[in-house]
């Protein structure tokens, strides 16, 4: 399997070097060649599979000859074995046709483990096989970087960095980061919001000078490729528990750095019948706007009560834009430097191809607290703010009347007790037992101002040896 660049002017990689890397040199991102595809009893057969052995039938083909079989269905079965739900993707219905998907089984809480305990175990195989030591620089509006950590932390040949906004993520969040011991770890609260964290990520990209040359740089933020991957997994998983490939359904998904979603727009083009994606957003609704204007544009950054989108500028867009474009990487190559100068308008075709298959909703914070309190007076189901908004623009859509509709759940009510309160909802959520004494550990984080080189020297003087 070959990985190109979406603007077209980077050399392709296997996979083992793009699991190693983040953005490509000329700025975009990887993607694979062709997409391996699964016949409707391809499909069908599924159904028998577990969670791990599903995974393995995912992500072999992703893989090729870089791991060998055995060695990788170890490591996925190890993954999954950390996950506190014995279906570790449990469905659960709201209602006629409304069903949620929990993606907070995991070790921090978040969807975000699916692909990070996955990357932080094949990146120990392969540092260990190549004797490599590497840098991992990540951006966080509170869930990467957690389970980031969480992943990498036992992986002696890494030293990780995760740049969140400072004051700007739940206290949760927070201390579910900083409180993880290891002299490799490092937090950064950055004094900017999230899109601020993310630029300086990408910039480390473009220019690496800051690390000794025998230092790799290693994104495990979605714009690595492997995090897409491990996240096809689960739609399938959904998919078949409900029918596919005879029944068609719909997905909506809480986005913000399109990521999640992506990873089901991909599952569609692998052969799953994917009638529909929805793309539910907080008021930082560029992904919104676009769908319904066109116009990819940027906009200031709210703070809302579902900080973990609280994203403008969203990475993975670009992938999507790559297929709109019929891959054509010089064109993407030019929209997005169009884009870094100002808002860039989509062709009809462009936009006509998006609007067959993705709808969009946007959902202020007084709707997500009305959502909380309404799912649980109607069934006593517990949203997490960034899953309510998912299930606002799943009744909204109306699809429910004929197909049933998966809301991705993408993080457990715990890690926002704010939004919970705000909801109206007289009982706190209580945090699973591996964390209750999360409030009495000990904290480490730093706080740099918004200024890179202040960031990359910090970075340069922490590496380990
Ligand atoms: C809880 C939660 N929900 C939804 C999202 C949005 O996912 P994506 O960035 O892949 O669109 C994130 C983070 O990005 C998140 O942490
Ligand atoms: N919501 C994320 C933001 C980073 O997105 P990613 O999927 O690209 O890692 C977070 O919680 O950190």
């Amino acid at each position: 399997m070959k990985y190109i660049s979406t603007r077209g002017g980077a050399p392709a990689l296997d996979f083992e070097q793009v699991l190693l890397t983040g953005l490509a040199q000329d700025g975009g991102l990887y993607l694979p060649e062709t997409l391996p595809r699964f016949s409707a009893d391809e499909i069908a057969a599924m159904a028998e599979l577990d969670y791990p052995q599903l995974a393995q039938r995912i992500i072999e083909p992703f893989v090729g000859d870089c791991i060998p079989a055995a060695d990788l269905q170890q490591i996925i079965v190890d993954t999954y074995a950390v996950f506190r739900h014995n279906a570790v993707a449990p469905l659960v219905q709201l209602g006629h046709n409304q069903w949620v998907l929990e993606l907070f089984h995991g070790p921090t809480l978040a969807f975000k483990d699916f692909a990070l305990q996955l990357l932080g175990r094949l990146l120990d195989y392969v540092l260990e096989r190549r004797h490599q030591k590497v840098v991992i620089m990540g951006a966080t509006s509170g869930d990467t970087g957690s389970a980031a950590i969480e992943g990498c932390k036992r992986c002696k040949n890494i030293d990780i960095f995760i740049l969140h906004p400072h004051e700007r993520v739940s206290e949760v969040q927070r201390r579910q980061m900083t409180t993880v011991v290891g002299d490799n770890i490092h937090n950064l609260a950055i004094q900017g919001n999230f899109d601020d964290c993310q630029a300086m990520v990408k910039a480390s990209f473009g220019d690496r000078s800051f690390l000794p040359d025998d230092r790799r740089l290693v994104a495990v933020n979605s714009i690595n490729w492997a995090r897409i991957m491990a996240q096809i997994v689960y739609y399938f998983y959904a998919a078949v528990a409900l029918g596919a490939p005879a029944r068609p359904l719909a997905f909506s998904v809480p986005t913000g750095n399109f990521g999640d979603i992506f990873a089901g727009y991909l599952a569609r083009q692998m052969g799953l019948p994917v009638a529909r994606l929805i793309i539910a957003t907080n008021r930082n609704d560029v992904l919104h706007r676009v769908m319904t204007t066109a116009t990819y544009g940027r906009q200031t950054l709210e703070h809302t009560l579902s900080p973990s989108m609280d994203i403008t500028v969203s990475s993975n867009f670009e992938r999507l834009l790559f297929d709109l474009y019929d891959r054509d990487g010089a064109a993407i190559a030019a929209l997005m430097s169009d884009f870094d100068r100002g808002d860039i308008q989509l062709s009809d075709a462009a936009i006509s191809r998006a609007r067959s298959l993705f709808s969009s909703y946007r959902v202020p914070d007084e709707e997500t607290c009305a959502q909380i309190a309404a799912t649980w007076q109607d069934c006593e189901y517990l949203l997490d703010p960034h899953s309510a908004i998912g299930v606002k623009a799943a009744l909204a859509s109306g699809l429910g009347a004929e197909i049933p509709v998966v809301t991705l759940a993408t993080a457990h009510p715990a890690k926002f007790p704010q939004a919970v309160t705000r909801a109206g909802i007289g009982a706190e959520p209580a945090l699973p037992l591996h964390l209750v004494d999360l409030f009495d550990r000990r904290e480490r984080c730093e706080v740099l101002p918004l200024d890179l080189s202040a960031v990359q020297t910090f970075m340069a003087n922490n590496l380990g040896a």
